[in-house]
């Protein structure tokens, strides 16, 4: 348990009246099915999941453990056979006497063999006396079990088939109490009542008041699921995937916040994953949306559990979640009520074996009839038809027989494509339409409430064609969301540029803005941030926050990928970007200090980067907007070998130097450099010369060289006075540097040279005997006297200039010239680094694990 519950368990220790203290806290209700309690195994892991995730108030719900439903459900078809067997049966027949005595020792042998089971995972789990305890109880209804198994079986069919959850409740509630925290398991015929077991309509007044009962303060409740009562007292289940049921039911007699179902899948897919490989997990889906696909064969959702999430008592809404015991931190799908986003989603599912039945009576208003009577999958009322599943043909044809009415079967499939009102947007149709252009569809239908345009295919449904569907409606997207950090200088030009960018580039479609951070306080909205007024929403919305609230948030974020965009000067900052890539979140960075980070930290961060598929781009951090960065890499990853690498990297210093001719103060341009938002937010980074030695460590380690920042030698420009001053303070007394750099200019004049502040680096290592070494380099940054006419030295103002020799390169540098500073490039190179990171997320394929098939 998590240490939040156990303040939550002292404070509900004091005052008020358990049903209060149960209502103080929000409610999660968390189900598991079969699969996830198979073997003692799959139970432990239950177990952590309950320990990390569930506070004393919570539900859990179980199902039985593994196939232990099927076996009752065998059980009772041999005692069934056996029982005919025997009424037949001339017992003085030697053979028939025999034959009755092998299928009496069979039953024996299969409630044997499911005791057995039974009896394994108690041992294997309870300490010995818990497990005596339980074991205890458990032969106890082994023997009740023989005896309705010898008995009036039909009588018992129910509670036959209660045993499984029963024993799931109490073996998972034990374990708790032994393992984890307080605990009591709940028959839900104790409480739930369900008008009967053909409708399943639940009573929810006296269920909830009932459930108050049985609930214990300070005690989590293991609730049984798929069984109840039905109002004149009668145990039943809940049908096919009735614990599901169960848990949203128990859901919206408590009002909880949340169902989550721990299956051994990790979510809803676009499409089914085992046929589609393109297929994206859908990572939240608006209920209605979610019905739909329920209701059109999604192999996961089904319809009826759906149903109670919006609470008939209260209209409280409950979020359902999907999420796979078997990988807990995968992030699942979530359904429920969501903005814009969410609603953009498109799926593609499909039902085969169906039949397309015409009719008159399924002409005009007599269609209500029959679509009360037998809820089709879709119909016409214009040209007459309804699908329906091959299971109902027989009960079709009586009804329409005794209205004295003819039909006419055709086997059909359907193929279908689901998102919010789809049915309403021309567009989409129209690419619907196109896309089964071959498969010649007999017609198309609206789903229920537009959520889903429905095609009925004359064939069954190929894999072939779901794929191409699958490609055309979703156009295998991928929703990224993008946090911006740093909302300075430089972030502001970004964000103004990104509605623009956003309309301008195709790629950029599934891009939402999410996040915007400023050292201080954050705005995160997963429905998305107007990018129009991004700034304004940020001063009117933005609240405090700190990094684990922040990592918090982005470890659950609901895209396919994230990005963050760091476009702030910060040391701290940078230190998240191990979180970050442990997530999978990829960074854009401006910020220079990751890349120049110690060499253990920086490859650290490459190594993790790698292992999680995290991508990590920062072109800008070196010559803003400049290709340098890709150049470089692109030399190396083609095989050649980087010999020298220099030139001027600072657009501040190239500003000033160039502009600088002593007839204005030297303290004058530094100032004018910050004004234009070319300079480091403290402009001593660049005076320093460490903003051009941390540019020059980067383009080093790109080039293939092994080194730090101290194997740099840096010649600082700032005076020991001015060095250990607040900016504001160094500002106010900058006209402190004016006599050294006009002496130095004037030095420099009277040689008919000038002053530049230059960075080189030069491979020292012989060739030869370079290989698999790493070669060693003299690498230093610092004020040079050069000839006026020096490549270095005919610069226009801000630009910078970067000369690469190399193998390829040797007679004649490689040059690479043009603005290296300011708002406009600097923004426009992080964009360029943004579609360049979504179009490579345009072809990553996200590896869909399934469970028994590819795991
Ligand atoms: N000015 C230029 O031409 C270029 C700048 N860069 C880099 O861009 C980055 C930003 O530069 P400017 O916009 O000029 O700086 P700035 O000082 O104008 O803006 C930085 C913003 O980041 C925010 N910030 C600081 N710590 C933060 C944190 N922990 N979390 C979130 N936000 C935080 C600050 O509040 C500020 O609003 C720097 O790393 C700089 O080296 C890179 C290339 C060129
Ligand atoms: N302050 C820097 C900005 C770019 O990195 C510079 O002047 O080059």
């Amino acid at each position: 348990m998590t240490q939040e519950s156990i303040v939550l368990e002292n404070e509900f220790a004091v005052g008020n009246t358990t049903e209060n203290k149960l209502a103080k806290q929000a409610i999660h209700v968390h189900k598991f099915g079969g699969s996830s309690l198979a073997t003692a195994e799959c139970i432990k892991r239950v177990l952590e999941i309950i320990r990390q995730h569930c506070q004393l108030n919570d539900i859990v719900v179980v199902s039985a453990n593994g196939k232990t439903t099927d076996a009752l459900f065998a059980l009772y078809t041999q005692a069934e056979t056996l029982q005919a067997e025997k009424l037949n049966a001339d017992l003085s027949n030697e053979s028939e006497a025999a034959q009755i005595a092998t299928l009496s020792a069979e039953l024996v042998q299969s409630v044997a063999l499911l005791t057995q089971q039974q009896e394994q995972l108690i041992s294997e789990l309870l300490n010995e006396n818990n497990a005596n305890t339980i074991s205890h109880l458990l032969r106890k209804d082994i023997e009740i079990l023989t005896t309705w198994l010898s008995g009036d079986l039909a009588l018992h069919h129910n509670d036959i088939l209660a045993l499984g959850e029963v024993w799931s409740a109490r073996l998972l509630s034990a374990l708790l109490n032994e393992q984890i925290c307080p605990s009591n398991s709940i028959d839900a015929r104790e409480f739930l009542v369900i008008e009967n077991e053909q409708n399943c309509l639940v009573d929810y007044a006296i269920s909830a008041a009932q459930l108050r009962q049985q609930r214990q303060f300070g005690k989590l409740a293991v609730i049984t699921g798929y069984i109840a009562k039905d109002n004149r007292g009668h145990n039943c289940t809940l049908g096919r995937n009735g614990s599901d049921y169960s848990a949203t039911i128990i859901a919206a007699l408590v009002a909880a916040r949340t169902v989550t179902l721990w299956t051994d899948v990790n979510g809803i897919y676009s499409a089914d994953p085992r046929v589609v490989p393109n297929a994206r997990k859908l990572h939240r889906l608006p209920n209605g949306v979610a019905k739909e696909l329920g209701r059109l064969g999604n192999p996961v959702l089904h319809a009826k559990t759906l149903l109670p999430l919006v609470n008939p008592l209260s209209e409280h809404h409950t979020h359902l979640h999907v999420a796979s015991s078997f990988d807990p931190q995968v992030v699942g799908t979530e359904i429920g009520k969501f903005g814009q986003i969410a609603k953009q989603e498109l799926s593609v599912t499909y039902l085969n074996d169906l039949l397309i039945a015409h009719s008159e009576s399924f002409i005009g208003e007599s269609l209500l009839a029959a679509k009360a009577e037998f809820a089709p999958i879709c119909l016409d009322e214009e040209q007459g038809y309804i699908v329906i599943t091959q299971a109902q043909q027989k009960s079709l044809s009586q009804w329409l027989a005794s209205h004295d009415t003819e039909v006419t079967f055709k086997p059909v499939s359907i193929i279908a494509t689901v998102g919010h009102r789809v049915a309403e947007h021309g567009d989409i149709r129209a690419r619907f339409k196109r896309s089964l252009k071959t498969a010649q569809p007999l017609c198309l239908a609206n789903g229920e409430n537009n959520h889903s345009l429905i095609a009925v295919l004359p064939e069954p449904c190929s894999i072939e064609l779901l794929n191409n569907v699958h490609h055309d409606m979703t156009k295998d997207a991928r929703h990224i969301g993008v946090v911006v950090a740093g909302l300075g200088n430089i972030g502001q030009r970004f964000l103004e540029l990104l509605p623009a960018q956003l309309n301008r580039i195709s790629l950029l479609e599934n891009v939402h803005l999410v996040g915007l951070l400023s050292s201080k306080k954050a705005l995160i909205n997963n429905d998305g941030i107007d990018v129009n007024q991004a700034l304004t929403m940020f001063e009117q919305s933005a609240h405090e926050y700190t990094n684990e609230q922040l990592l918090a948030w982005l470890s659950n974020h609901p895209y396919d990928e994230l990005i963050v965009v760091d476009i702030t000067p910060c040391e701290q900052f940078s230190l998240l970007y191990q979180d970050f890539f442990e997530q999978g979140i990829h960074v854009i960075g401006a910020n220079k200090w990751a890349a120049s980070s110690s060499s253990e930290k920086y490859q650290k961060l490459i190594d993790t980067a790698a292992a999680n598929h995290s991508m990590w781009l920062g072109n800008t951090t070196v010559g803003a907007g400049l290709p340098i960065n890709y150049a470089i890499k692109d030399l190396r990853q083609s095989g050649d070998e980087i010999t020298e690498i220099s030139g001027i990297f600072s657009g501040t210093l190239s500003w000033i130097f160039q502009t600088y001719d002593a007839s204005v103060p030297f303290s004058t341009l530094l100032l004018d450099a910050l004004a234009q938002g070319i300079t480091e937010p403290d402009p001593r980074e660049d005076l320093s010369g460490r903003d051009v030695q941390r540019k020059l460590l980067i383009l080093a380690r790109k080039a293939g060289f092994e080194l730090d920042l101290s194997d740099i030698t840096c010649q600082n420009l700032v005076p020991e006075s001015l060095q250990g001053l607040s900016t504001q303070e160094f500002l106010a007394q900058a006209s402190q540097l004016d006599s050294y750099f006009k002496e130095a200019f004037e030095s420099a004049n009277a040689k008919a040279s000038c002053i530049r502040y230059v960075a080189r680096l030069q491979c020292v290592e012989d060739d030869n005997n370079a290989t698999n070494a790493v070669a060693k380099v003299k690498a230093k940054v610092s004020l040079e006297v050069l000839p006026r006419s020096d490549a270095f030295a005919t610069l226009t103002p801000c630009d910078n200039i970067f000369k690469i020799e190399s193998r390829w390169y040797q007679d004649n540098a490689l040059i690479i010239r043009g603005p290296g500073a300011g708002r406009d490039v600097t923004a426009g190179g992080l964009h360029s680094d943004l579609v360049n990171m979504c179009q490579q997320l345009a072809h990553k394929q996200n590896k869909v694990t399934i469970k028994g098939i590819n795991e």
